[in-house]
Formats: structure tokens, sequence, C-alpha cells
């Protein structure tokens, strides 16, 4: 079976770093058998030569020694085939089977498009261009790893593909640098200023246009391509120029001030940066934290459970130290082999899908995996109160590169594939399981009110999806921030209606 993708669960990637140091191993174990090979050919040749050399005479006379004329044919009849037999020893027919064998196993097209759609995500996202990546300024991100100018090509080509321009730009132009600077590289510069030359005449850049020509047709003085370009930016530029002259100097305008607010995926963007978070003063007033002993509930009242109200409107709350160290171990133990790409559901057919706006694993764990299981189960209805008969399994997520997930609703808002839904009822309240902190990004967003919560290990936020009166609340939609650095787990538990009549009142407002 071939190996599902990698990209989409850092847990995964990190599997890499072992069978590349496998595969070493096993390409230097198989250079050793080609040496040893070799050498016995070797040794033999040098045998052969030894004996077919040593006789001084002319060979009618050596041959008319019948003894001689039958050891020579005795040799070359048994000798050749015994070479022929050491040459088709070859180790590398066993080298290239397992090698293949292996090769299923190694990381696809998909994963190295899916890794570098990821780090374009993340740039897109943190704002980043290709030197502060690289200078490993990013807190968590540990030593890095420098792009070759094919590496950060490749890159460039799979941004342009994805239509983010800026980031294609940026690292072609970077891939171009470091040629310039000497560095070891296939692509050549030609095929790098062939790429950026259209590019930056149709961002308006002219003089760059013009002096990135100049460098095409200083490599190559005969390139009709290049001095057809630099022909007509000349005629653009001249035209301009005697335009320029006709207008007022007052004409100015700046064709990229547009009006200062954020919308849609730029607004989600910036509350994973942490910029433009709805919270004054004034609210955060109101907000407070408490023990929580789930209305004297006998598991908690002794060890009670730090609440901290996260969000007013719609309520948001943070339980700290809500799963143990060891649990969140055992959880992701269980549910290591069973990690699967997430999928989506198509909102008009509620058909499942594989998309780039969720990247990561996921696995569902149930009570009979183990009892940590339960155990966790069992205290989310202790702390919420809620009934967890009707609530779905635990769902267990693993990022990947740049992993995370759009905003959402976590109400299905088709009901068509969600046979649950007859019988249990809409997804009344969302517990949500930190099982790892995040050095940087992973935030969880709700764009429709500004807020912004932190993956903090161990903790769980909770909230209702619900208004009092069944409606569906659509302040809750929320978002799974690009992880920058760090490997991120959470595992969320989704509370169905049914069963919860009695546990949370409804009530005709739309209040929460
Ligand atoms: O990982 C997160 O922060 C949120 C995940 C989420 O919203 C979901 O899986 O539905
Ligand atoms: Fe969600």
């Amino acid at each position: 079976h071939v190996q599902d993708e990698f990209y989409s669960s850092i847990d995964q990637v990190a599997e890499l770093i072992s069978m590349e140091r496998d595969f070493i191993q096993s390409l230097k174990e198989y250079i050793k058998e080609e040496e040893t090979h070799l050498e016995q050919l070797k040794r033999t040749v040098d045998v052969m030569d030894e004996i077919s050399g040593t006789f001084s005479e002319m060979p009618e006379t050596r041959v008319s020694n019948p003894l001689n004329a039958y050891k020579l044919m005795k040799r070359m009849y048994t000798d050749w085939r015994a070479v022929e037999k050491l040459i088709k020893m070859d180790p590398s027919h066993d080298f290239l089977a397992s090698l293949s064998l292996k090769c299923q196993h190694f990381p696809s097209k998909d994963d190295v498009d899916g890794a570098a759609l990821g780090l374009v995500r993340l740039q897109e996202t943190y704002r980043l261009d290709p030197q502060s990546i690289m200078d490993g300024k990013i807190s968590g991100m540990g030593h890095t790893e420098l792009l070759t100018p094919d590496e950060s090509y490749y890159l460039a080509t799979i941004a342009h593909e994805k239509q983010k321009y800026l980031y294609s730009f940026l690292w072609m132009q970077h891939a171009l640098k470091e040629l310039d600077e000497g560095k070891p590289a296939v692509i050549t510069k030609k095929e790098i200023l062939y790429f950026l030359i259209p590019f930056v005449f149709q961002v308006g850049d002219l003089p760059l246009a013009v002096e990135m020509t100049r460098q095409l047709i200083a490599l190559d003085p005969s390139d009709q391509n290049a001095l057809n370009y630099f022909k007509y930016y000349e005629t653009v530029k001249e035209s301009l120029r005697r335009w320029n002259e006709t207008q007022s100097a007052t004409a100015n305008l700046d064709f990229f001030e547009g009006p200062n607010f954020l919308q849609g995926k730029e607004y989600y963007e910036a509350l994973c940066r942490g910029e433009g978070i709805k919270m004054t003063p004034r609210r955060q007033s109101t907000l407070f934290c408490r023990y929580n002993n789930g209305k004297r509930n006998p598991r908690l009242i002794y060890a009670p459970i730090k609440e901290e109200d996260e969000w007013d409107h719609p309520p948001i709350v943070r339980y700290h130290n809500f799963l143990s160290e060891k649990e969140m171990e055992t959880i992701k133990r269980l549910s290591r082999p069973k990690l699967k790409r997430a999928g989506v559901a198509d909102r008009k057919t509620g058909g499942w899908f594989i998309a780039e706006y969720r990247v990561s694993k996921s696995a569902w764990l149930m009570e009979e995996d183990d009892p940590v299981v339960s155990r966790v189960n069992q205290r989310i209805a202790d702390i919420t109160g809620l009934d967890m008969q009707t609530a779905e399994h635990l769902q267990v997520a693993n990022y990947g590169i740049g992993g995370h997930y759009e905003p959402h609703y976590d109400f299905p808002r088709m009901h068509v594939n969600d046979s649950n839904y007859k019988t249990n009822g809409n997804r009344i309240a969302t517990f949500l399981n930190y099982m790892s902190d995040v050095e940087f990004g992973g935030a969880t967003v709700f764009p429709d009110v500004g807020a912004a919560v932190q993956p903090i290990k161990g903790s769980a936020v909770f909230w209702y999806n619900l208004l009092q009166n069944g409606e569906d609340d659509y302040r809750t939609l929320h978002a799974a921030c690009p992880v920058l650095t760090g490997n991120k787990w959470v595992s969320n538990k989704w509370i169905r209606e049914r069963g919860q009549e009695f546990r949370r009142r409804c009530g005709l407002s739309e209040v929460d």
C-alpha cells in the first residue's frame, strides 16, 4: 500500500527524519557491497592478466605446444564464465528492489507542493519575506536550513501556480540573489530572469524590467526574445515620459491605497497575527476566573477546575489543566496509527472532500479504546453539566506544515449526510482540548467577534454553537490559524442537542 501523505501532519513529517537516516545507511551498505564486488573483479582480472602475459615466445610457438593450447582453451572456457557470473552477481539488483519498496513510503509530489503551499500560507498570514524566514528570527524556529536557489525557484513556481504572485516574486528574487552570490544550482539566471521580467513589468516597475532585460542581454547578446523585450520596454518608457510631460505634477494617484478596513480572509489573518482583537478595557473588566466544581459534583468538589473567561459575547471559557500530561500522551499514542487527512463537507451536497483550507490529520477515539477516553468524556460531562450520551466520539487532530482550518462553523449547515442530526440534533456546543503549546501561530480565532484564543497545553475551551432558542449562533465562526512553529495537537468533543433539554434550558430570546 502507498503511504498516505505526510505534509498534513507534523507528527508524521517527523517520521521522515529516521526514514532519511535509514535510507542513507542502506546506501552506504550498498556502496560497500559494490566496492567488494569491484575488488573481486579486479583480483580476477589481475590473475588472468598475469597468466596470459607471462609467455615471451611468439603466439604460434606457444600454442604449438598441445598442453599450452589445451590450457588456453580450458581457461577461456571456465574463467570467462566465472567472470560472467561474477559480473552478474551485481549487488545493485537487491538494492534497487529494496529501494523501490522504500520509495513507496517516501514523500510524493503532493507532499512537496503541500509543504511549499504551507510555507507560502505562513508568509501570507504572518507577513514574512524569504529573508526573515531564513534568518531564523522567528521564535521556536530552531536551526534553519537555508534554501538553495533551486528550492527557492520551485517554491516560487508553486506560489505562482496558486496565484500567490507576491510570494512567487519574492522567492524568485531570492533565488536570483543566491545565484548572484555564486550558490551552485541547476536553474540558470536566464530562466529566472525570463520569469521575473514580464512580472516586474506587469506590476508597473518599468525601470526594473528594463534593467533586468539588460542583464538578460548581457548573458546572451544574441537572444532575440530579450532584444524584443528591450525594444518594447524602451518604447513604453518613451511614451510614458512624453505622457508625463503633458500632465500636471499634481496628478499623483496611488492606486494601492485602499480603504483601511479588513474583511474576510484578511481579518482572519490579522487576528492570527494578534492584530485587531476587539476587546475593550471596559469589557475586559467583566471577564473573571473562578474555581468550577461542577455544581458540587463529588468528582470535582475536592479538585475543582480553574475556569477563566476568554470572551464575553458569545461566552467562551477556558479550563486550565483539564488534561494531565499522561492523558494527553495516551490520547496521542492511541490516535497516531489512525490519523487520516481531515476532510470538509460540501455546503451544497454534504459530500466529503479534501481541501487546502483544512490541513490536518484526525482520528476518532471511542470509550472502548482506552479508559482514558471515557475518563475524559466523564470529566467534560461533569464540568459542563451536559449529557455525553448523545455526543460524538473524541476527535483528535494533528496539524501539518502551515496547518490550519479556515473560518467555519461547527454546526453543519447542510444536514443531508448527517444521520446523527436526525436522532441527536445539532452540535449544541464544542469542547476543544489543546494538547500542545504552539510556539508561534496556531491560535483559535473568531473573526465574527474579533476574538483570539491561544493554545495552552492541557487547557480546554468551551462554547455554545447554538443560541438559547436553538438557532445557529453565527458569532461562533472560528478558525485554526496556520501553525508557524511547533506541533499542534487538539482534541474536540462535539456535544449534541438531545439530552440537554433540562441541562441547558432553552429560551425564546436570542441572548447567550
Ligand atoms: O484547532 C483549533 O484551534 C480549532 C479546531 C476546529 O475548529 C475544528 O476542528 O473544528
Ligand atoms: Fe471548529
